[in-house]
């Protein structure tokens, strides 16, 4: 290729690469609808049409890697694919996906952001995964914490590990929406920037923290929508507790002290949901989310 044509060539591809990063920012800020970028992906040559599913699909606010992963095989896409260069069908499936998403969350219906609180043991974390695992939807913060990682825990997808110093320089730079000290041994901080991208994309947001975290957001956030898990009897969440065998004797004793406390306060919430069986709590709280 002659040295000019090549100049040519060259300038127009970083500007195509300019056209399809600025494409993505406003997806991601909202400013531009999925539905419309579908639509101008039909026509070849334009930012859309070159933009990656990948792209396409992570701009979506409750969409991460593990998700993206799911999704594009339950749409038979290929994570190679363009938008562009899509199949009738895969167009369609995909089409399909992004109504459904912006249907289920209509704006300005309700509060931005659920938190669910509850005594130790009662399943909180059960309960947010069995969501996480049913409800793509439903967005969950990660929180940020000291406590070193159990085994099969993923960064980023469980919690963000950092250390005393990382905790103290996201608290400096105020990073965390709520931060608190649980069980006496461990930092746990919701980091704030997450929450807010969902509230402005008005997307379903479920903060699993505990009690004091629970009282910080309401705080901060009086919109938040407070929702206390319980257990169907006291008797019942020493059997989880003692159940879960992760704790010894005196720590489970400390724990049960705390939670009498915590139970006393379920009527600070907005919400109160009782954790009989997973399926059915986890389907309560998604109802109610979704107003
Ligand atoms: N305040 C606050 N509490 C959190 C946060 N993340 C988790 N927690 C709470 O920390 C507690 C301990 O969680 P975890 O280390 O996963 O242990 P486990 O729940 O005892 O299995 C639970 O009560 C969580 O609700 C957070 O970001 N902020
Ligand atoms: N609805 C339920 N019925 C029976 N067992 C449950 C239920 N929900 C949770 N569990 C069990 O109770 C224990 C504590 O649950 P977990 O989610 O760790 O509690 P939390 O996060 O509130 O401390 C776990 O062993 C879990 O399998």
């Amino acid at each position: 290729m002659p040295e000019v044509d090549r100049v040519a060539a060259n300038r127009a591809a970083i500007a195509a690469r300019r056209a399809r990063a600025d494409l993505k920012q406003r997806l991601r800020s909202g400013e531009v609808s999925p539905l419309r970028v579908l639509e101008q992906s039909l026509v070849p040559g334009t930012p859309a049409a070159t933009l990656r599913i990948t792209d396409f699909l992570l701009s979506f606010p409750a969409i991460g890697a593990t998700k993206l992963v799911r999704l594009l095989e339950t749409l038979d896409i290929s994570d190679k694919k363009r938008l562009g260069g899509l199949g009738k069908l895969q167009r369609e499936r995909l089409e399909g996906f992004v109504r459904d998403r912006l249907g289920a969350v209509p704006q300005g219906e309700r509060p931005p952001l659920t938190v669910l609180a509850g005594p130790t043991a009662v399943g909180k974390g059960t309960v947010a995964a069995y969501i996480r695992d049913h409800y793509p939807e439903v967005r969950l913060s990660v929180s940020a914490t000291t406590r070193p990682p159990r085994p099969g825990e993923v960064e980023g997808q469980h919690y963000f590990f950092v250390d005393d110093e990382g905790f103290d320089r996201m608290l400096a730079a105020d990073e965390l929406l709520e931060w608190a000290t649980v069980h006496n041994k461990y930092r746990y901080g919701t980091p704030r920037g997450p929450v807010l991208a969902a509230g402005e994309a008005n997307e379903l947001m479920l903060l699993e923290i505990d009690l004091q975290g629970a009282r910080q957001v309401r705080a901060s956030m009086p919109e938040a929508r407070l929702v206390f898990l319980a257990p169907p009897s006291w008797d019942e969440l020493v059997n989880r507790l003692v159940g879960r065998g992760t704790e010894d004797e005196e720590e489970r004793t400390r724990r049960l002290e705390t939670a009498k406390v915590e139970l006393a306060s379920a009527e600070e919430f907005d919400e109160i949901i009782v954790n009989d069986e997973v399926p059915r709590a986890a389907l309560r709280l998604v109802e109610l989310m979704r107003g």
